[in-house]
């Protein structure tokens, strides 16, 4: 799937630009490079002819023999600078556009991403990117040394002989008309090109993120399909691409070709009628013939621009997601910072405009400190809450306060920095659980480290493993078990000493043992932070200070299990069936 967004940014150039502004130096240094080996190279001709003019008056030719081969070994040194030059700079283009790009991808609204196919997205960081490189050497550079080259060399050649110039200058407009047909194709088959590579990432994603379940479901013929698919598309549009520049390439040699026989018929003409001498035929056709690289040069940073345009416009479209404000990090509370007080009041949400609304006016509080917890059946919205107050949605309408202060009016990161998220599916990242288990909080000291795998019941585990916390945990935490991977997700939360703590509760994965241990840490941290649950278990609504019980988007009752049981028929209807009661 490819991105798709309504707006017409600005011109792939005016993107193009911008990553190479900080460049600019370096670029112009490569460009004067390159027109000093075309000058060097230009000279030549002009030199040949004297050669020739003193051999024909039978003067000494020592001194044109040695200018010649200085100029030849400049062309042959300034070329390769210039080459190299150019190429670090292009190198430096494309470092710059995937930095900000990565930073961007990073930045993501979850809105953005729930519309994109996360391998589409690294597709246009890693491949779309690369294509950059070329476009920066062979296209701008290439359209600006090769134009001032092959201006130059049109001067000198006016100044030669203007009417061979005109005869030359036919055949190239000729060329050049052929050209602007055949280079739109390029563009095109381009893009269709790197879509197809965008969507061999997103097949690829999808299994090798899946691919458990994958086998499991016997679906590898099927998904090799898919990804063979998008591979030969990908081929077939590059092959279309290549067959249009093939005869862009072409077109242009066989114009020169053309230039050449014609000059020779028309300049041998003139020669005949004595209007130019030998030499002067012979320095111009050696100018047709130094005309090829600059036209060359310039039909192929014009080839090569269609290619990169396709590109920056799939790089453009990921710049135009919307992402989140660029806030920095903030600092986590401090030890012993205050418990935060959460209010939902007649909060409306639905995912997107065409989905139906998931919260029809939730309106529930939660005082500073102590455990509350959210049941209802499955699709009743608990999930969303907690999604709404991480700011990873903004509600439709309505208010979310935190510390009485509406989420809106709060800086990102600070919120963030306020709060601990496990998720539902506890997702661990993979390297090592130290990095696992850091990454909210990597300045955790060994002491606070040691402690909250103690309450977390992850210390028995860590001296089992052979590398104890440097044991890599493989892609996702597959080397972990389910029960495991969320008492990670949990530890990796509290290391942050957050004064809201959001726990989506797994449906399963624990036993008995540590689920008691579990729910003794959790009421132990309700103790000094606010603790909010999805609550699927007997064991963890009883210990919960108060219940919100939602329905189909609406908190339909609040009060402690007690209360409820006979307040509340669908509560009491969960309590007797749907909870996972263990270890009470
Ligand atoms: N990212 C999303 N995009 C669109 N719809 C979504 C998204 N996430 C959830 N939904 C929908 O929103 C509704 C509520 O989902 P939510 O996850 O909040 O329910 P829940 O009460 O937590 O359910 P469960 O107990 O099964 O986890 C569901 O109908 C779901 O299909």
């Amino acid at each position: 799937m490819s991105i798709t967004t309504e707006e017409t940014g600005p011109p792939a150039w005016r993107l193009l630009l911008g990553y190479v502004r900080p460049h600019r130096w370096a670029l112009l240094g490569g460009a004067l490079l390159s027109l000093m080996t075309g000058a060097t190279g230009l000279m030549l001709p002009l030199v040949a002819r004297d050669l020739i003019d003193d051999l024909t008056d039978d003067r000494a030719i020592t001194g044109a023999l040695l200018l010649m081969s200085a100029l030849v070994v400049a062309n042959a040194v300034l070329g390769a600078l210039g080459s190299y030059v150019l190429r670090r700079t292009a190198e430096s283009v494309v470092l710059g556009a995937r930095r900000s790009l990565s930073s961007y991808l990073l930045r993501l609204r979850i809105t953005a991403v729930d519309r994109s196919e996360p391998g589409d997205l690294m597709a246009r960081i890693t491949s779309d990117t690369t294509l950059l490189r070329e476009v920066t050497t062979d296209s701008l550079v290439g359209l600006g040394t090769g134009g001032l080259t092959l201006l130059a060399t049109v001067t000198l050649m006016g100044f030669v002989d203007p009417v061979l110039l005109g005869v030359t200058l036919g055949v190239i407009a000729l060329a050049g008309t052929v050209l602007g047909v055949i280079v739109p194709h390029i563009n095109r088959a381009s893009r269709q090109a790197q879509d197809a590579v965008g969507l061999m990432g997103a097949s690829l994603e999808r299994v090798l993120g899946a691919l458990r379940t994958v086998k499991a479901s016997g679906a590898e013929p099927r998904e090799e399909r898919a990804l063979h698919d998008a591979a030969q598309e990908s081929w077939r549009q590059s092959v279309r691409a290549a067959k249009w520049s093939a005869a862009a390439g072409n077109t242009a040699g066989l114009a020169m070709q053309i230039a050449f026989i014609t000059v020779l018929a028309v300049g041998g003409a003139r020669v005949a009628t004595d209007a130019i001498d030998v030499g002067t035929l012979v320095a111009f056709l050696l100018f047709v013939f130094y005309l090829m690289s600059p036209i060359q040069q310039v039909v192929g940073a014009l080839t090569q621009y269609q290619t990169g345009s396709a590109a920056l416009a799939r790089i453009q479209e990921a710049l135009r997601l919307p992402a989140e404000p660029a806030d920095g990090p903030a600092a986590l509370p401090t030890p012993g910072a205050a418990p935060a007080a959460l209010a939902f009041e007649d909060v409306r949400f639905r995912y997107a405009d065409d989905l139906p609304y998931v919260h029809h006016g939730v309106t529930f509080t939660v005082p500073a400190q102590g455990m509350t917890a959210f049941v209802g059946p499955s699709g009743a919205g608990k999930t969303t809450v907690f999604s709404l107050i991480e700011r990873f949605y903004d509600p439709g309408s309505g208010v979310i306060t935190l510390d009485g202060r509406d989420l809106a009016d709060w800086e990102l990161s600070r919120l963030r920095a306020s709060i601990g998220y496990v998720e539902q599916d506890a997702p661990v990242l993979s390297g090592s659980l130290r990095d696992n288990l850091l990454l909210g909080n990597p300045e955790a000291d060994d002491g606070t480290l040691t402690r909250v795998l103690k309450t977390t019941r992850l210390d028995g585990l860590v001296a089992r493993l052979p590398d104890g916390l440097d044991t890599l945990v493989g892609h996702r935490g597959t080397k972990l078990s389910g029960g495991e991977r969320q008492r990670v997700a949990i530890a990796r939360a509290l290391l942050r000493r957050p004064r809201l703590l959001l726990l989506d509760e797994a449906t399963s994965q624990l036993d008995a043992v540590n689920e008691a241990a579990l729910r003794d840490t959790v009421a132990d941290v309700a103790r000094t932070t606010t603790v909010l649950v999805v609550a699927h278990r007997l064991s963890t609504v009883t210990a919960a200070d108060r219940i919100v019980v939602m329905d189909a988007g609406r908190v339909r009752a609040v009060g402690t299990h007690r209360e409820l049981v006979t307040a509340d028929p669908l509560y009491a209807e969960l309590a007797a069936t749907q909870f996972l009661a263990t270890a009470e």
